[in-house]
């Protein structure tokens, strides 16, 4: 585990890899709520990182900074190399279009099948087609990867809960994003639908080779998609290490997120 002092070191084995995002020294006050007090994260190419920080820590807040949905009083935040405060609207749609989410609200479309709700961002994001490609069988590519290739056709009301997060989640991989951004993705589910969106989460990792950014409050998910977890206490870093070395610490805080 990594203390406050060091706590930006990556790994072994993430150390070679490129950065896909990174925030630094982030701060974000609602009057006298201050929420992020310099918070700082790189995540790192391929690896799943999670934060995890008690109900009300900020964890929103901060995913709110890096989509652009909250301004934050000070700090930077990098997306794959670009401060996003230097850069126009329309390179910053290009370079959002490089970012899958999968929120709790990540709610489909009601009045469209589940093809419907699928080709959408793609009519939307037209750039990220090729030629050799068209919008059939990407939607048939991103339904075989969660499992749901016979859903093609229902409407979202005939889906169950864990469809539906199965579903958002093939919405996302579809624009093949480098980066993944997951607000508690296991919220809402029992334990066996949450143990299979965790599963996918891992293949997802490995086949789409992405790069992702986790909140959740799941111990279990934390323990099977993460490489490296953070704790967000009283707006900083509180502690880092891979969910063994996070688990077996001592330390009174930290203990309590993994009882
Ligand atoms: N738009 C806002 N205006 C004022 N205060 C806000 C706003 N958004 C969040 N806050 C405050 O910021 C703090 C952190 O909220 P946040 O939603 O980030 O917590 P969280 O760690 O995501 O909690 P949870 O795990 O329950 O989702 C809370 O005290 C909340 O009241």
């Amino acid at each position: 585990m990594h203390t406050k002092q060091n706590i930006q070191r990556p790994s072994n084995g993430t150390r070679e890899k490129s950065i896909m995002l990174e925030i630094k020294d982030l701060k974000k006050s609602f009057g006298d709520n201050h929420v992020l007090n310099g918070f700082n994260l790189k995540l790192f190419e391929g690896e799943n990182l999670v934060i995890m920080g008690k109900s009300g820590s900020g964890k929103s807040v901060m995913i709110k900074c890096l989509v652009g949905l909250l301004q934050a009083d000070s700090g930077t935040i990098k997306i794959m190399d670009h401060e996003i405060n230097t850069l126009n609207q329309t390179d910053l749609d290009t370079l959002r279009t490089e970012i899958g989410f999968l929120f709790q609200g990540s709610a489909l479309y009601d009045s469209m099948t589940v093809r419907e709700n699928l080709e959408f961002p793609l009519r939307r994001h037209k750039s990220k087609l090729n030629n050799a490609e068209n919008i059939d069988k990407l939607v048939h590519e991103a339904l075989e990867n969660v499992g749901l290739v016979h859903a093609i056709d229902l409407m979202p009301a005939e889906l169950s809960g864990g469809m539906k997060r199965r579903i958002a989640l093939a919405r996302t991989l579809i624009l093949k994003p480098k980066i993944i951004l997951y607000d508690e993705p296991t919220s809402g589910l029992d334990p066996i639908t949450s143990k299979e969106i965790i599963e996918l989460m891992r293949n997802v990792q490995k086949q789409y080779k992405t790069s992702s950014l986790i909140i959740t409050h799941d111990v279990d998910c934390a323990r099977v998609v993460s490489e490296r977890i953070i704790l967000l206490v009283d707006g900083v870093n509180y502690a880092e290490g891979t969910f063994n070395e996070l688990a077996s610490s001592t330390d009174a805080q930290v203990k309590a997120f993994f009882k």
